[in-house]
């Protein structure tokens, strides 16, 4: 038996980060849902037209992954994000990953609360405002963005804004999620802190501990 983990969070909060590290020591298979509405979203941004399911996960999986972590293409995928039909059509996929044996970690808006609502490890992820927008800018910068400070935090916060106000599986922690503020947290103490989260699941269901 393995684990379901689901992260949710807001933009540049960490989740990513923590989830990408638990795949790796669990030895599960990580999906980065937010890929799903970036592969839409720059699809809407060529002039195309929303995607059905098939479609979005091929643009997903061919889509060069750079191409897809552009400032634009962000506020493009929370646009498309907030359209049902979009949502709908994701979800079959993110379920069966979910299911599928030997144990998954997915990281989004909605993982706790609609796609995986009995997940085994339900993690809320934040960070204030500020540090979020600061990590967002190194990281673009890093890979040769042309952005400033202020544009990354206000985009942020208007994603954040349309994610937790649109009417289709807002962004919002499930009541059963354990919350996690990586604010002040260095990568190695948030990683080290979700996987004593898991590690309590793992013997709540009777299953040896993350060595
Ligand atoms: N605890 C931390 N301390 C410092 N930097 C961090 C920490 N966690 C993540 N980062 C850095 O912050 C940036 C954003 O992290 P990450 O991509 O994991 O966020 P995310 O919540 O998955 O964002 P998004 O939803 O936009 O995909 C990355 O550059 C990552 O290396
Ligand atoms: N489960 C999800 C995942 C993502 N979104 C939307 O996609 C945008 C980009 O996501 P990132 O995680 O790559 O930042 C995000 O702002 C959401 O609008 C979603 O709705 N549900």
């Amino acid at each position: 038996m393995s684990l379901t983990i689901a992260i949710d969070g807001p933009a540049a909060s960490g989740k990513g980060t923590i989830a990408r590290a638990l795949a790796e020591r669990l030895g599960y298979r990580y999906l980065d849902t937010g890929l799903l509405y970036r592969a839409v979203g720059r699809r809407t941004l060529q002039g195309m037209a929303p995607l059905d399911a098939a479609e979005a996960l091929t643009a997903a999986e061919v889509a060069d992954a750079d191409a897809l972590r552009a400032p634009d293409v962000a506020q493009a995928a929370s646009r498309v994000a907030a359209m049902p039909e979009v949502r709908a059509a994701l979800v079959d996929f993110q379920r069966a990953f979910a299911r599928r044996m030997g144990g998954a970690v997915l990281d989004g808006r909605d993982i706790g609360t609609v796609i995986c609502p009995d997940a085994d490890v339900k993690l809320f992820v934040t960070a204030s405002d500020a540090v979020r927008a600061e990590r967002r800018f190194k990281e673009l910068s890093g890979k040769g963005h042309s952005v400033t400070l202020a544009e990354v935090a206000a985009d942020l916060a208007e994603r954040d804004r349309r994610d937790a106000a649109r009417a289709t599986a807002p962004l919002t922690a499930a009541p059963d999620a354990v919350r996690m503020d990586t604010s002040t947290m260095s990568i190695e103490t948030a990683v080290e802190t979700a996987l004593a989260v898991v590690g309590d699941a793992l013997r709540r269901t009777g299953q040896s501990a993350v060595s």
